[in-house]
């Protein structure tokens, strides 16, 4: 079954709603570079992180320029996983994994030259639509054949991310049958603001495709 994370959760009632409704994972964002409404403080990042119940995993999505700025991060907002969007190299990103205890998720563009790199270092590749700063909560889709095909081709977890919706994440399991899927603005009522009903149905859609049951 696809496994679900509902990213960029700025309080503890969107969180709590996130996991209400089935989530697998929950992201929380902090230092990244770029303009948006859902990244939170360290002090925010970590009291969310410190909520998120047993056999739900709590995501940090940052983008550190250096291993030793990722590590203090980590180490000081404790997420069970993180998920390193831009800035680390590929062969950054296995010096970083020798630093952490928690898996780590690296961001590559479908049809970025160093996936297979990326491959090598990280615990799972998450494909996204990223803006010309390298983050995020774009809202666009991208090929998703050519994410398909990375399932098919790499031996680790691919997430798919990157303009999903309640209304087209069933299209999107079914054509690219990924370990995951990740969600940030599209089950929004605001930026930043969760919209609890979508989040429900995104989950539901998402579950119920990957059980074979539409
Ligand atoms: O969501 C953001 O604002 C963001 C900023 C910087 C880095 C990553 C960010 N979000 C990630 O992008 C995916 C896809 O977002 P969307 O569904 O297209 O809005 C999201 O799931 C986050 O992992």
């Amino acid at each position: 079954m696809t496994r679900v994370k509902i990213c960029g959760v700025t309080d503890s009632a969107d969180r709590d709603a996130v996991v209400t409704a089935g989530a697998d994972a929950v992201g929380v964002i902090h230092g990244v570079p770029v303009d948006t409404p859902r990244e939170v403080d360290e002090a925010t990042a970590e009291r969310l992180t410190d909520g998120v119940p047993p056999f739900v995993t709590s995501v940090l999505v940052t983008m550190p320029t250096t291993v030793q700025e990722a590590v203090r991060r980590i180490d000081r907002i404790e997420p069970d996983a993180v998920q390193v969007h831009d800035g680390l190299s590929p062969a950054e990103v296995g010096a970083l994994d020798n630093r952490i205890t928690q898996d780590i998720v690296a961001v590559v563009e479908a049809d970025a030259p160093a996936i297979e790199d990326y491959a090598a270092h990280a615990d799972a590749l998450l494909v996204d639509s990223v803006d010309a700063d390298g983050g995020g909560g774009t809202g666009e889709t991208h090929d998703w054949e050519r994410t398909r095909d990375l399932v098919d081709s790499l031996d680790v977890p691919v997430v798919l991310a990157g303009g999903l919706t309640p209304e087209n994440v069933a299209e999107a399991v079914e054509t690219v049958e990924p370990f995951a899927i990740d969600v940030a603005s599209g089950v929004e009522s605001a930026g930043g603001t969760k919209d609890h009903d979508a989040v429900e149905r995104f989950v539901q859609n998402a579950k119920r495709t990957s059980e074979g049951a539409v």
